[in-house]
């Protein structure tokens, strides 16, 4: 809410009004203070209004007061650490209140060394100290002045015990330790201090320059990381996100560059003496977005396995219906997520189950079984389906082909029949046609021959069921498939199971190969053998929102080189016109349209965008 805020200065105050990425602020230092305190005017890009605007652009010695159309911002707390009982909780509070609260909270108590931590009583402020006004006794209290804060304002947190009656009475106790404001129902003055809402420490530490757009997305990676390789892109994000929006920024200043390359030809005339004739002009800068487009689109493709990595990798089980799908993911997941049974067609629907499978965070999905015709390898006989597939079963079908198409992984399960089904008295190997069929279509696929107990001598004759394997899905290398036995795995007595009996955990190792291929970093292939090649490690950490802006950027660069490369080709003598016929003012605004993408990455965006685009990150 904004209102009319009055910065009082003396003589010897100085006052900068200044503006940084769309926002004005107002520094002012306190007689006697040494602090500077920069007041937030505005954050919406329009420039305060009144007399500040005299004041942009020089510090200002002043001896009268000086009224500031800005936003004053309340005083917000909030519990930092989780709710429920815990040694320790910590309540941070930020806000021009904290000195205040603090000796309300600690009567006659010296306010703490800034960032040394001190013990002190807590006290009821609406009560005069005394034993029966305690709040918490043996907090632990750190005082951060601003503006060198996370938000950029005076930080004070009290480690107080855990225990949730303590940190209610203290919750309570902090907006009392201000005096209330008279009631007027026409004021619109906000509580000056109030509960933080949610994301509001970091809103403030954006809007204060404390940390910057990708820096804020980072911290939301570090914060949901659950698995190892989550962790690692997290920590990786953190340390490397202020490097990824100086990446971002020089692109734009590149394409505002080009730009304005681009729009010195408006103004060309024939006589007027420029140093490159004008091809050579629009050559030069076709080649550098060129050069930037093919950048993004590494960025993009590598900011897709960073998703799989926070989102996690889906891996489906396809298979025909009694291969042992359910039984499998109940191994991986070690208890009994789905339903097993020797009745084929047992799983109806899609059963997804979350796992940390070495470090990377998975979503494997059982699905039905698929069926349709079938080939058996060993007896060399074909067989058709002879069951009528009933409604609920095909719907079940179709959408476990569905969910094996959009899936990262396909892990085919295929197994081997009961011995005597083989006219030598072998287990065969089943492979369904549904199931090749669908595998064929799918990327990334494993597969793991399961019921391998079932063949008396198993030695004798794996080679041939993977050349069975490949002949139908050549696609898929020999190191790709495996062979398992859920039986063996989940019937070997614990202290046995390091041994690997049923094979599955050389599957996991299997699939794990496959993440990380699936996860490494791309480099482009026209990158310096002796560049910095960390650059493209950390756009790993590119958020979803980031990568949508860096495709809206490339189909605006897209377009540009559309327009100007059909303008070379139209023109007579090649590029010759290029100069000429090019409508230079759409190919800079394309340029423009590019680079505001680019900003909105880093919350550099022209007027209007900085709100829309915090509305966006602070969503989650
Ligand atoms: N001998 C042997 N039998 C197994 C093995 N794995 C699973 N089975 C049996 O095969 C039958 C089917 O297993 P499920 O895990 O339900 O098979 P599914 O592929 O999930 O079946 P649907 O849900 O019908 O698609 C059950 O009787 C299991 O006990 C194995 O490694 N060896």
């Amino acid at each position: 809410m904004r209102r009319s805020i009055r910065a009082v200065v003396s003589h010897h105050a100085h006052i900068t009004v200044t503006s940084a990425q769309g926002r004005w602020y107002a520094s002012h230092q306190a007689p006697g203070r040494y602090q500077w305190r920069p007041v937030l005017l505005s954050s919406s890009g329009l420039k305060p209004s009144g007399a500040v605007n005299e004041y942009q652009t020089r510090r200002w010695r002043h001896s009268e007061s000086l009224d500031i159309d800005g936003d004053e911002q309340p005083t917000i707390y909030a519990l930092s650490t989780a709710s429920g009982r815990a040694a320790i909780a910590v309540i941070r509070i930020s806000g021009p209140a904290c000195r205040q609260i603090y000796s309300s909270l600690c009567p006659n108590r010296p306010v703490p060394k800034p960032r040394h931590a001190t013990l002190r009583t807590l006290y009821d402020p609406s009560l005069p100290p005394s034993p029966s006004s305690i709040l918490d006794s043996s907090t632990l209290i750190l005082y951060f002045p601003g503006p060198r804060t996370l938000t950029g304002e005076d930080i004070l947190e009290l480690h107080v015990h855990g225990g949730p009656a303590i940190i209610r009475a203290v919750l309570a106790a902090i907006p009392r330790c201000l005096p209330p404001l008279a009631p007027d129902p026409h004021s619109t003055r906000l509580p000056p201090i109030r509960y933080a809402s949610p994301g509001e420490f970091t809103r403030r530490a954006f809007l204060n320059d404390r940390l910057s757009l990708p820096q804020i997305e980072a911290l939301s990676d570090t914060l949901t990381a659950t698995t190892e390789q989550q962790r690692r892109l997290s920590v990786r994000g953190a340390a490397s996100s202020n490097r990824l929006a100086q990446t971002y920024e020089s692109w734009r200043q590149s394409l505002l560059q080009a730009r304005g390359e681009l729009e010195a030809l408006i103004d060309f005339a024939e006589d007027q003496q420029f140093e490159e004739t004008p091809v050579r002009l629009v050559g030069g800068v076709v080649r550098a977005v060129e050069a930037l487009r093919r950048r993004m689109l590494v960025h993009g493709e590598n900011a897709v396995r960073g998703e799989l990595l926070r989102g996690g990798i889906s891996l489906a089980l396809l298979g025909a219906p009694n291969a042992g799908k359910s039984s499998l993911l109940n191994c991986v997941v070690g208890r009994e997520a789905a339903i097993v049974s020797r009745e084929a067609g047992t799983t109806r629907d899609v059963v997804e189950v979350g796992i940390d499978l070495g470090g990377w965070y998975v979503r494997l999905g059982d699905m039905a079984g698929l069926r349709g015709g079938e080939t058996k390898i060993g007896d060399g006989r074909g067989l058709n389906s002879s069951d009528v597939i009933g409604e609920i079963e095909q719907e079940g079908i179709r959408r476990a082909k569905e969910q094996a198409l959009k899936a990262d992984v396909v892990l085919v399960v295929l197994s081997l029949e009961e011995p005597g089904a083989d006219v030598s008295g072998h287990p065969s190997l089943q492979l369904d046609t549904e199931v090749i069929d669908t595998a064929r279509r799918c990327s990334n696929v494993v597969v793991a021959i399961n019921k391998i107990d079932l063949h008396p001598a198993k030695a004798s004759s794996p080679a041939r069921w993977v050349s069975a394997v490949q002949h139908e899905l050549p696609e898929v290398q020999a190191s790709r498939i495996f062979e398992i036995s859920c039986r063996a795995a989940s019937t070997t007595p614990p202290d046995l199971a390091s041994q690997d009996p049923g094979g599955i955990q050389t599957l996991l190792n299997g699939l794990i190969d496959q993440f990380k291929d699936l996860t490494a970093a791309i480099v482009p292939d026209d990158e310096a053998p002796d560049s910095d090649v960390s650059i493209w490690q950390e756009s790993l950490g590119v958020t979803e929102r980031q990568r949508g802006l860096l495709e809206e950027c490339v189909m605006h660069l897209d377009r540009f080189l559309e327009n100007v490369l059909a303008n070379a080709k139209n023109s007579e003598d090649s590029v010759g016109n290029i100069g000429d016929d090019l409508d230079v003012v759409a190919a800079a605004e394309d340029l423009r349209a590019a680079a505001e993408c680019l900003a909105k990455i880093t919350g550099k965006g022209e007027s209007g965008d900085v709100e829309e685009v915090l509305g966006v990150v602070f969503e989650k």
